[in-house]
C-alpha cells in the first residue's frame, strides 16, 4: 500500500497535509496513534478508499474488514441473522471460525442484539470484522477495552483468529490497554505523518510507548 505526498482537504481545512506512507502487507499490528483532530480517521477513509477526493498518488491492493467505531448490527436480529447477513454480503466471511469463536465465549448465536451485554456486542461485532478472510483488517478507535477481561477477548481475537499473515491497522487512544499488541507504529499530529517505526525502534529511544506519544505528540 503507498500513499505518496497526500493532500486531503474539507473545505478550506487540510486533514492531510502532504503525507507519504508505505504498508507492507507482512502480518503485523500496526496502530495509528495521535491526538483528536489529528487526521486519523481521514486516513484511515482514504486506505479504504473511502475518500477519493485528493491531491497525490495513492495505490491499495487487497482486500479489507472494517471495524467502525460504532455498532453497525440490526439490534433486533438475533446473532444468527447476523451472521448470515455477513455471509451473504460477504463471500470471504468463514462461518465457522465465527461459530468457534462465539462457543469460546460461550454465547448464543440465538440471542437477540438487543439482549446482549455492551461487552458481547463488541464480541459479536469483532468476531465478525475477523471471521472475514481479508489481506488487512482496520479498526477504528474499535471499543473501550479498558477492562482486563475485554482486553483479554479483544487481543486474543485480533491475535489467533484473523487469517494468517493479514496486516491490521488499528486506530486507538487506548495506548496503556492495547499498546502491548502494537507490532509498529504510526505518529500522527495535525494532518502529518511524525513516524512510522518498529515497536523496538520506539523503544530504543522511549522507555514506553506511552513516553514516545507524549515526547511526539506533545501536551
Ligand atoms: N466532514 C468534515 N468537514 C470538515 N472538517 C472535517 C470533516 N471531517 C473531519 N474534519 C476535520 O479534519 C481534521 C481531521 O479529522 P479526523 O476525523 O481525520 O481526525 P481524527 O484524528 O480521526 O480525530 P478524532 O480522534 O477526534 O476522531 C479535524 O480537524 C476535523 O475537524
Amino acid at each position: 500500500m503507498l500513499l505518496k505526498n497526500i493532500t486531503v482537504k474539507y473545505g478550506r481545512k487540510v486533514a492531510l497535509d502532504n503525507i507519504s506512507l508505505t504498508l507492507r502487507n507482512d502480518g503485523k499490528i500496526v496502530g495509528i496513534l495521535g491526538d483528536n483532530g489529528s487526521g486519523k480517521t481521514t486516513l484511515v477513509n482514504l486506505i479504504l478508499k473511502n475518500i477519493n477526493k485528493f491531491k497525490g498518488q495513492r495505490e491499495i491492493e487487497g482486500s479489507f474488514s472494517y471495524m467502525p467505531d460504532r455498532y453497525f448490527l440490526y439490534e433486533s436480529m438475533t446473532i444468527k441473522e447476523s451472521i448470515d447477513l455477513f455471509k451473504s454480503v460477504y463471500s470471504d466471511f468463514d462461518e465457522q471460525r465465527m461459530y468457534k469463536i462465539l462457543q469460546k465465549f460461550s454465547i448464543s448465536p440465538q440471542l437477540k442484539l438487543h439482549d446482549c451485554s455492551k461487552g458481547m456486542h463488541e464480541q459479536v461485532h469483532l468476531a465478525l470484522v475477523f471471521s472475514r478472510n481479508t489481506d488487512f483488517y482496520v479498526l477504528d478507535e474499535p471499543l473501550s477495552a479498558t477492562d482486563p477481561i475485554k482486553r483479554r477477548y479483544f487481543m486474543d481475537i485480533i491475535q489467533n483468529y484473523r487469517r494468517k499473515n493479514s496486516t491490521v491497522l488499528m486506530v486507538t487512544h487506548l495506548i496503556r490497554d492495547l499498546g502491548d499488541m502494537l507490532e509498529d507504529v504510526i505518529f500522527i499530529k495535525d494532518g502529518h505523518i511524525l513516524s512510522h517505526n518498529s515497536r523496538a525502534e520506539i523503544l530504543a529511544v522511549d522507555k514506553t510507548l506511552e513516553d514516545a506519544y507524549i515526547r511526539r505528540i506533545g501536551q
